[in-house]
C-alpha cells in the first residue's frame, strides 16, 4: 500500500513531463491519458444497462431467475461491505451503496423491463450521478498539486517515520522531480530525513542513489526531497575534446555530466565576485573505479586553457599522461625528483605572493596572467603601468601521492597546501585508496575539493564529507563495477548538487590524436611560467627545471611517435637509473642535450689521478682532511651540475670507497655543509638538498 502510494505519487509528479505533448496529437494523447483513470465507472454504467436489456430478454417471466437475481443482488451488495473492511469507512460505504444501486436496478430491469415505468429514468440520473461520484472521489484522492501531508503523503510519511512532516508543490524537471519538505516543529530534524532515505526509496521501490534530501542551511527543519528515478549514466560518453580550448583556467573545468545531464565541472582559483575561494582537490577512488580516465579528465580541461602552467610528478611513469607529457611545465617521475619538485612548490609560494602583492592582486584573478599594463595593478611607485610580464596560475599535481604526503610530513603539507591558495597555485593530489592509512586527517582537511570516485564501502567517511554521505551520496556502492562514476565536492558547486553522482568522460585509444593535438596547442599557445616561477624552481633545481619543451622540439619528437613524444620533456635526470630498472621503456634516453654525458663517467676521480676501480678496492691512497673536504665539495658541485639536487651518505657510497674515505665520515661532512649553508636539511632524515651555488637571484619584478 505504501509503495503504491509512493509510486503513485512519483507517477503524477512525472506524468506532465513524460506524457505531455505540444502539437495536436499531442494534446489528443494527452487528454486521453488525463481521461483514462476516470472512465471505467462509465464503463460499468454502460454495462448495467447493457446487461439489463438482455438480462430482460432472457428472463422476462422467470420466476427461479427472479428470485436469484434477488438473492444475489443482496450478496453482492453485502460482499462488497465485507470486502471493503480494510479500506476507509468512507469508502466502504460509497462501494456499498454503489454496488447495492447497480444492483438492484439490474434486478428490476431484467424482471420488469429496462425501460418499465421509472427505470430509464433512474438509470440516466442515477448512473452517471454514481459514476461522477467516483470520478470526483479519485479527483480528490490523486491531486498532484495537493500540499500539505495529507492523503497518501501522510501515509507514506507516517511510514518512514516523519509523521506530520509537510511536502509541498513539486518541481517536475526530466528525469528529476524536486519537493520542499518541511518537518514538524521541535519533533523532527533534518537529521531524521536523512536517516529516513533508505525507506523512502524502498518505499517507492527506487535504489537509494535515486532519493537524495538537502537540507535547507538556514533551518534545522526545512529542505528538499530531490528524486532521480532514472539513471543517466549508464550510458558510457567518450571524451572527445577539451570544453574550452583557450579559455582561462579561471573559468569552469567540465570532467562529466550529472546523472541529470548536466555538466559536472568544478573550479581551481577563487573568485570573490562569485563567493568561490580557491582550492586543492583530492581525485580518490579504488583501483579500476576510474581514477585514471578522471584525472584525464581534469588534466586536459586544465592544459586547454591559456592562463595555466601545470607541474606534475607521477612515479607510475607517465603511463596514463604520457601523451600529455610534452605541455606540460616540469614532470618528473617520483623519488627524488619528487622531492624536488615539493621544494620548487614551497620557493615558488612567496615568491609569487610577493609579485602578487606587489602589484596589487589580494589573490590570483585573470588579470593577474597577462602582461601588467593597468596602472590598478603596477609595482612602480609612481604609479604608472609597470609592464612587467605577468604570472599564470600554477597547478602542481602529485599523482598516486601517498608516499609523498607521508614523507612530507602533516605539518609541512598543511603549511604548503594552505599558503599556496594565496599564491595562486592549486594542489591536485591523487590517491588510490581514500583511506586512513594512506593519508592523515589533517592532509585530507587541507583538500578541500574532492573527486570521490568508487571506494570501500568503509572508506566513503574519508572521501567525502559526512553530511554529503547522509544527503544520498555513496561512492562505496560503486567500489570498481562502476566506472567513473563519481561525486564532486568543490566550491562553486551548488551544495544542492553534491550528493548528486556524476561520471567521467572515458579515455579510449580513440582519444590519442585528440590529446596529442591537445598537447601541441599548449606548446604553442599555453602560458609560459614567466621569470617568478621559473625563478623559483631553478633555484631549487637549478639547470634541470628547464620549463615547457617548445614546439620544435615537440615536432621533432613527434616524428618519433607517440611513445617518444612522451620522452620529449626533459627526462627526469635524478631517477634515470629508477627508470631503466624499472623498464619503463623510455630508453635510450639519448636527447639532444645529453649526447655529450657519459653515462659511465662516475663522481670525481680522486685529485692524484689514479685509476680507481668503479667499486671497492680503493688505491690505498687516503687524503688527508684538508684533500678530503676539497673531494667532498666537488662531489656535492658534480651532482649539483647533474642535477641530483637531494643527497644522502647513500649517494657517496661509490665514491667512499674510491677515495677511502668512510660513511660516518661523510655524514659528518654532510651536517657540516648544511650548517656553512651549502646545504639544506629536507623532511627525511639522513636528505640534504643542494642549495645552487652561487645561489641563482629570483628575478621578481
Ligand atoms: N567514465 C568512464 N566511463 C566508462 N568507462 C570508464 C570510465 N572511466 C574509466 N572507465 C573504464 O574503467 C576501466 C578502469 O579505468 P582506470 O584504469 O582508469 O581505473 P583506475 O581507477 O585508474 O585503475 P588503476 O588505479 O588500477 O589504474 C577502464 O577500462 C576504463 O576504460
Amino acid at each position: 500500500m505504501v509503495q503504491q502510494d509512493a509510486q503513485q505519487q512519483l507517477a503524477e509528479l512525472l506524468e506532465n513531463q513524460l506524457r505531455g505533448g505540444s502539437d495536436g496529437g499531442g494534446v489528443g494523447k494527452y487528454l486521453l491519458h488525463r481521461a483514462k483513470p476516470h472512465i471505467p465507472p462509465w464503463l460499468g454504467m454502460g454495462g448495467i444497462g447493457l446487461a439489463g436489456v438482455i438480462g430482460h430478454l432472457k428472463w422476462a417471466d422467470s420466476v427461479p431467475a427472479a428470485t436469484g437475481l434477488t438473492l444475489t443482488s443482496v450478496a453482492i451488495t453485502g460482499g462488497a461491505y465485507l470486502i471493503g473492511k480494510t479500506t476507509s469507512k468512507q469508502r466502504r460505504l460509497h462501494s456499498a451503496i454503489t454496488t447495492a444501486f447497480g444492483s438492484a436496478w439490474l434486478t428490476a430491469a431484467c424482471l420488469a423491463g429496462p425501460t418499465a415505468g421509472p427505470m430509464d429514468d433512474l438509470y440516466l440520473m442515477g448512473g452517471p450521478a454514481v459514476a461522477l461520484s467516483w470520478n470526483v472521489r479519485q479527483l480528490m484522492r490523486h491531486n498532484p498539486d495537493s500540499s500539505g501531508g495529507s492523503g497518501g503523503d501522510a501515509g507514506l510519511l507516517e511510514k518512514i517515520g516523519l509523521a506530520r512532516a509537510q511536502i509541498g508543490t513539486a518541481k517536475v524537471e526530466p528525469n528529476r522531480v524536486t519537493a520542499p519538505l518541511e518537518l514538524s516543529g521541535g519533533e523532527q530534524t533534518n537529521d531524521d530525513v536523512a536517516k529516513a532515505l533508505k525507506l523512502l526509496a524502498s518505499a517507492a521501490d527506487l535504489p537509494s542513489r535515486a532519493v537524495r534530501y538537502v537540507p535547507d542551511p538556514d533551518s534545522e527543519r526545512r529542505g528538499e526531497l530531490v528524486i532521480v528515478p532514472e539513471d543517466m549514466l549508464a550510458e558510457t560518453v567518450a571524451w572527445v575534446g577539451p570544453s574550452n580550448l583557450g579559455g582561462s583556467i579561471a573559468e569552469p573545468l567540465v570532467i562529466g555530466r550529472y546523472d541529470d545531464g548536466a555538466p559536472l565541472m568544478l573550479w581551481l582559483p577563487g573568485d570573490p565576485d562569485a563567493g568561490r575561494n580557491s582550492t586543492h582537490v583530492l581525485v580518490a577512488g579504488q583501483s579500476g573505479s576510474g581514477k585514471g580516465d578522471a584525472a584525464l579528465n581534469l588534466l586536459t580541461e586544465i592544459l586547454s586553457r591559456r592562463d595555466v602552467i601545470v607541474w606534475m610528478s607521477d612515479p607510475k611513469m607517465f603511463q596514463d599522461f604520457g601523451t600529455l607529457r610534452p605541455a606540460l611545465d616540469w614532470a618528473v617521475e617520483g623519488g627524488t625528483g619528487t622531492e624536488i619538485m615539493v621544494k620548487a612548490v614551497e620557493t615558488a609560494i612567496p615568491a609569487r605572493t610577493k609579485w602578487l602583492g606587489q602589484h596589487g592582486y589580494r589573490q590570483w584573478s585573470q588579470a593577474a596572467a597577462g602582461v601588467q599594463n593597468d596602472p590598478e595593478h603596477t609595482c612602480r611607485n609612481d604609479g604608472r603601468a609597470c609592464g612587467c610580464e605577468g604570472l599564470p596560475f600554477l597547478v602542481a599535481w602529485m599523482e598516486e601521492a601517498a608516499n609523498t604526503l607521508r614523507a612530507l610530513g602533516d605539518d609541512a603539507f598543511t603549511g604548503i597546501a594552505q599558503e599556496a591558495r594565496s599564491a595562486g597555485i592549486a594542489l591536485v593530489v591523487s590517491l588510490q585508496r581514500p583511506s586512513y592509512d594512506q593519508m592523515s586527517t589533517s592532509t585530507r582537511a587541507s583538500l578541500p575539493s574532492v573527486v570521490a570516485l568508487g571506494c570501500d564501502p568503509r572508506d566513503e567517511g574519508f572521501s567525502l564529507p559526512d553530511t554529503v554521505i547522509d544527503q544520498g551520496a555513496h561512492p562505496g556502492a560503486w567500489a570498481n563495477r562502476k566506472p567513473g562514476y563519481c561525486s564532486v565536492v568543490s566550491p562553486g558547486i551548488d551544495e544542492a548538487r553534491y550528493p548528486s553522482p556524476g561520471r567521467t568522460q572515458q579515455f579510449t585509444h580513440r582519444a590519442t590524436p585528440a590529446m596529442e593535438q591537445l598537447a601541441a596547442w599548449a606548446q604553442a599557445h599555453g602560458a609560459e611560467a614567466g621569470p617568478v616561477t621559473a625563478g623559483a624552481a631553478t633555484a631549487v633545481a637549478g639547470t634541470h627545471y628547464t620549463g615547457r619543451p617548445d614546439a620544435d622540439e615537440d615536432t621533432a619528437a613527434s616524428g618519433r611517435g607517440r611513445h617518444a613524444a612522451a620522452t620529449a620533456q626533459q627526462p627526469d635526470r635524478w631517477d634515470t637509473e629508477e627508470d631503466d630498472m624499472n623498464g619503463s621503456g623510455y630508453e635510450p634516453l639519448v636527447d639532444l642535450e645529453d649526447e655529450d654525458i657519459d653515462p659511465e663517467r662516475e663522481l670525481p676521480p680522486a685529485e692524484d689521478g689514479d685509476d680507481t676501480p668503479l667499486f671497492g678496492m680503493g688505491s690505498g691512497h687516503r687524503p688527508d682532511p684538508e684533500e678530503a673536504r676539497r673531494l667532498f665539495a666537488d662531489a656535492l658541485a658534480e651532482f649539483e651540475q647533474q642535477g641530483q639536487m637531494i643527497v644522502g651518505p647513500k649517494d657517496f657510497m661509490d665514491w667512499c670507497d674510491r677515495n677511502n674515505l668512510s660513511r660516518p665520515w661523510v655524514s659528518a661532512r654532510l651536517k657540516e655543509a648544511a650548517i656553512e649553508g651549502r646545504l639544506e636539511a629536507t623532511n627525511t632524515t639522513g636528505r640534504w638538498r643542494i642549495v645552487p651555488h652561487p645561489e641563482p637571484t629570483l628575478t621578481a619584478a
